[in-house]
């Protein structure tokens, strides 16, 4: 399918089911084709007046210069422009000659003729747009609310003129030659050429009208309206629940300026309130009851509504009055669903406009309110400070209305697969994995590698240019529509280091589409990778989206053929891309990834990133920012990372944890708890270990007032873990830290069924919440319940084993670069917790975790590495080893080591390029402060946030500072001192 036929779709979509967030989906498709820039797109989001709104996309679209897209806004704008050479008429086709009717000419001017015709837009665009509604025509309403209105007329014209006639149908065959997409990249078996027809909405549209005539008891005959239309039918009150998928109208009269409703002035105001050039007036019509009068309040004053039905419908469609002697009038279609299709709302076949009033729902699709526009600064992930993911219950949450969201017509089958989905995602987690500390994205980019290959790697931003991505997920999901076609696989990597909060992203923005706020999805399939890493299992397709996790999702063949047809709706999540490192080739792979047979899951991953299979999805990756898998993210589209916690979202998650554990009056006491150790503090930039001290803080609490926190991490893990490892069973700890070292080693993270740990012990760290099931795996096998705590439980069996050779043992703080077998530090925590387990006084320490014989063994390896470290010179390290060792040297709390690493800083310290995260800043920090000597740093490239420069250079040892890349001053050596 083209661009083009995509945005007719959308028309089309826009004029059968009254969704404002279509809307947006057409905005964003326009962006995408670059016929909007993003701050106009941003801009046209919030523009609220229909009108303008169309009127703008469609000025936007001829100075493009493209004709068809020219006439798609106009004809947008503008149902009936072009009529404007003929000028309105009116009769009245039930032939009653009581409610007379307006016919706005036939229906030459079609859109789908225009199409077709050589008719120059901007002509008839300027000739649109200098219509003058001077009035000379006057509008005859009936006074009796009515069914058949101009506007059923109009709308049935038109729903008529697109079906109907030889050369409409020509048009839709022209299309459907353009498109090549469907036809030629079906992805599935099973996919027939109707899809097209389908996807384009004409079979709805037919079908529409089969039902029509169905329910009108003629089934063998036409589509019969207008002209055949039982006048029964044509004159039903709409009041009644109508029988057939057709329209009534409402008129607006008069100029339109904003969308509020505001008291109805008395009725004879309704002729009074124009400018004489574009007044209408309604001749003989009775006085209408003020019960029936509503009044909008648009941008060009106010206008008054004339309802045919007690309650506004949804789904008015304002249609400027150019030819109709009226400035502005909305049409509503109401839809009667099919019945295979559950309506959103059971009731009358016409629906009211939200009575929620929480919710005020706009009259208009083109006026829609902020909630349904989940691009909006989006509740769902920008806009929750202070909620709870609770909060965010269906009920609560604005746009809860999803299922009202989905297109009009769904088989059954996919109906049931999406509530299922929906309540999938929505089931909410309970105590602190429930709640939600609103997290910043930051846009990143890659760079050529500095070293000798071609790789680029991701780079390591000023921080001045760390531009956070304060649109939330809707500017992470429209990040590549500026780049890529519309038909085009959008790929987006989200980055954060482990523990940092990608996958409780991933869910949330499962939750929020749960939640109806993005639309633009039919479906959202989060899938953990883990889930997935079955070395030697075929998967095909639906294998894939059915990983969801605990319970999986089947897709039957109706839904995956569904799915495959309008891939472009399909928000696909591979969270965790960094547990297939071992398919890292998945991106270069040469299979046939656009067959539907099962294959490795390597051939799958190809598929889907070489943008073959489900061709046109947008994939949203979450990994890590390291390993090798990182150089492959050159072919992702856009690249994002989680921020981490600042200091203060740090503080809202611990009031917030004690909050879900039912412990409020311990939030204070923790906080201050917290306060009182800075590098706790700034370690809580990671959720995972904000996570950990109030584990801590709450055990400590329970036991006493007075407890301190520990200074150090390696401290937070023994306080949390040393209690119950005295009480457990033996050698439980042990049995549990040689594992953690074992996967580690072959980069694994969860313990399959054949190397679990014993009954007892694995029941114990179970319990214990060190051990949890695997998502979605089967109940034997479990994962560390973060990799801070693996690497962790790694480091304790370095420290405690027998098996390592005290000559290795430095290899394992990998500070130094070892040419061969090189240690690659997978489990990145451990060599600052093994100094910490190692040196650390036994008593409180690895003496706390394992008693205090299996402790000694440690005394040997304390003088291994003191020796070690001691004939390291920090002046040699590369800027990145430094700060490890820095790090090293606080875990220690051995006063020697400490002075020994700080007399060896280099006056001039060079951090360009190498990224400085809260605790890298407040352990520079110190050790700077605690050196006695000044220093100049480099902090040029370091994404070091304010707080952490702030503090840096705030010291008085810092005399000299470099913040700013100055061109040219890339040359000048690492470790100088650039002002
Ligand atoms: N925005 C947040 N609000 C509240 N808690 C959070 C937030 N982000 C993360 N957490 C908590 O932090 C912990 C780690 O989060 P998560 O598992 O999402 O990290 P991750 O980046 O996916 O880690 P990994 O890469 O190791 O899989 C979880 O307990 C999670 O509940």
């Amino acid at each position: 399918m083209n661009h083009f036929q995509t945005i007719l779709s959308q028309v089309r979509m826009l004029l059968s089911s009254h969704r404002p967030s279509q809307v947006q989906a057409l905005l964003d498709n326009l962006l995408a084709e670059e016929l909007l820039s993003r701050e106009y797109h941003h801009a046209l989001l919030h523009e609220s007046d229909g009108e303008a709104l169309a009127r703008k996309i469609s000025l936007t679209l001829l100075e493009k210069g493209d004709p068809d897209f020219a006439l798609l806004g106009w004809i947008w704008s503008g149902l009936q422009a072009p009529t404007a050479e003929r000028g309105p008429s009116y009769k009245d086709p039930g032939g009653s000659g009581q409610c007379p009717t307006m016919e706005l000419g036939p229906l030459e001017g079609s859109y789908l003729e225009l199409l077709n015709s050589s008719a120059d837009p901007l002509q008839l665009y300027h000739l649109y747009d200098r219509m003058d509604l001077t009035g000379e025509e006057e509008i005859e309403l009936c006074s009796e609310p009515d069914t058949d209105t101009i506007n059923c007329e109009q709308f049935s014209r038109l729903l008529c003129d697109m079906e109907g006639d030889e050369e409409t149908r020509e048009a839709y065959a022209n299309i459907a030659e353009l498109d090549q997409y469907v036809f030629q990249d079906t992805q599935l078996e099973g996919l027939s050429k109707d899809i097209f027809i389908e996807h384009i909405g004409l079979e709805e549209m037919i079908s529409e009208s089969v039902e029509l005539l169905e329910e009108a008891g003629q089934k063998s005959q036409k589509r019969p309206f207008p002209e055949e239309l039982p006048v029964d039918l044509k004159h039903r009150k709409l009041a009644e629940p109508l029988t057939m998928p057709v329209v009534t109208g409402t008129f607006l009269v008069g100029p339109v300026s904003d969308s509020l409703v505001q008291p109805c002035p008395p009725p004879p105001a309704l002729f009074n309130t124009e400018p004489a050039s574009s007044q209408t007036r309604l001749k003989d019509a009775a006085p209408l009851s003020s019960s029936l009068l509503s009044c909008l309040s648009l941008p060009a004053g106010p206008i008054q509504i004339i309802p045919t039905l007690p309650t506004l419908p949804q789904g008015l469609w304002p249609i400027s009055g150019t030819g109709t002697g009226v400035s502005s009038i909305l049409i509503y279609q109401s839809e009667m669903p099919p019945a295979s299709q559950t309506p959103p709302s059971s009731g009358p076949a016409v629906q009211s406009l939200p009575k929620s009033p929480d919710r005020p729902g706009s009259a208009s699709p083109f006026a829609p309110s902020a909630a349904d526009l989940p691009s909006m600064p989006e509740p769902a992930l920008t806009s929750r400070a202070g909620l709870t993911e609770d909060e965010m219950s269906p009920t609560k949450c604005p746009a809860a209305g999803g299922a009202s969201s989905k297109l009009p017509k769904w088989p059954e089958s996919v109906e049931q697969f999406y509530q299922s989905l929906r309540d999938k995602y929505q089931a909410q987690p309970t105590g602190p994995e429930g709640t939600l500390v609103d997290m910043d994205l930051v846009r990143v980019r890659l760079e050529k590698s500095s070293g000798k290959s071609q790789e680029r790697e991701l780079a390591t931003l000023d921080w001045a240019e760390r531009q956070p991505a304060r649109g939330g997920l809707a500017e992470v999901l429209l990040a590549t529509s500026d780049r890529q076609q519309p038909r085009e696989t959008r790929v987006i990597a989200v980055l954060g280091k482990a523990g940092h909060g990608k996958s409780h992203w991933a869910r949330a923005v499962s939750r929020a589409w749960a939640h109806g706020q993005l639309p633009q999805y039919d479906f959202v399939f989060c899938v953990p990778c883990h889930r997935l890493d079955r070395p030697g299992t075929s998967y095909r397709l639906q294998d894939l989206l059915s990983s969801l996790g605990p319970q999986p999702l089947p897709v039957d063949d109706e839904v995956l053929s569904y799915i495959a047809r309008r891939p472009n709706r399909i928000l696909l999540i591979l969270d965790g891309f960094e547990d297939l490192e071992a398919h890292d080739g998945s991106l270069h792979s040469t299979g046939v990834p656009g067959s539907a047979e099962p294959r490795s899951l390597r051939g799958l991953l190809a598929g889907l990133l070489q943008r073959k299979l489900l061709r046109g999805c947008t994939l949203l990756l979450t990994a890590w920012p390291r390993g090798r898998l990182a150089q492959s993210l050159s072919k992702v589209d856009a690249l994002f990372e989680v921020a981490g916690f600042s200091a203060q979202q740090a503080e809202t998650y611990v009031r917030r944890y004690f909050e879900s554990e039912g412990t409020p009056e311990h939030q204070e006491r923790a906080l201050a708890l917290l306060q009182a150790r800075p590098f706790l503090l700034s370690h809580s930039h990671s959720p995972t270990v904000c996570r950990t001290v109030c584990q801590l803080a709450e055990a400590l609490l329970q036991r006493s007032d007075e407890a301190q926190l520990p200074s150090t991490l390696t401290g937070l893990y023994v306080g949390l873990l040393g209690p119950a490892a005295r009480d457990g069973p033996p050698g439980a700890l042990a049995e549990l830290a040689r594992l953690a070292w074992e996967l580690g080693r072959a980069h694994q993270r969860g313990l399959k069924a054949g190397c679990l740990p014993s009954a007892e012990a694995r029941a114990w760290a179970v319990a214990q919440g060190w051990l949890r099931p695997t998502p979605g795996a089967p109940e034997t096998e479990l994962a560390f319940s973060s990799f801070l705590l693996q690497c962790f439980l790694g480091a304790v069996w370095l420290a405690l084993s027998g098996e390592i050779k005290d000559k290795e043992l430095p290899q394992y703080l990998a500070l130094t670069p070892r040419k061969k077998r090189p240690y690659d530090n997978w489990l990145e925590g451990v060599p600052r917790f093994l100094v910490g387990l190692v040196f650390q006084p036994r008593a409180g320490c690895l003496g706390a975790l394992a008693g205090p014989a299996a402790a000694t063994s440690a005394d040997r390896k304390q003088k291994v590495l003191t020796r070690y470290l001691k004939r390291l010179q920090p002046g040699t390290l590369q800027a990145g080893r430094l700060l490890e060792l820095l790090h090293c040297a606080h875990e220690a709390l051995d006063p020697g080591l400490w002075q020994h690493v700080l007399q060896g800083l280099p006056a001039r310290l060079s951090f360009l390029g190498t990224r400085l995260t809260p605790p890298d800043t407040h352990v520079l920090g110190s050790a700077l402060e605690a050196a006695g000597r000044d220093f100049s740093l480099d902090l040029r490239s370091t994404g070091v946030d304010a707080s952490g420069l702030g503090s840096l250079v705030g010291l008085s040892c810092v005399t000299r500072f470099s913040l700013v890349t100055v061109p040219g001053s890339e040359a000048l050596p690492s470790q100088g001192c650039i002002e």
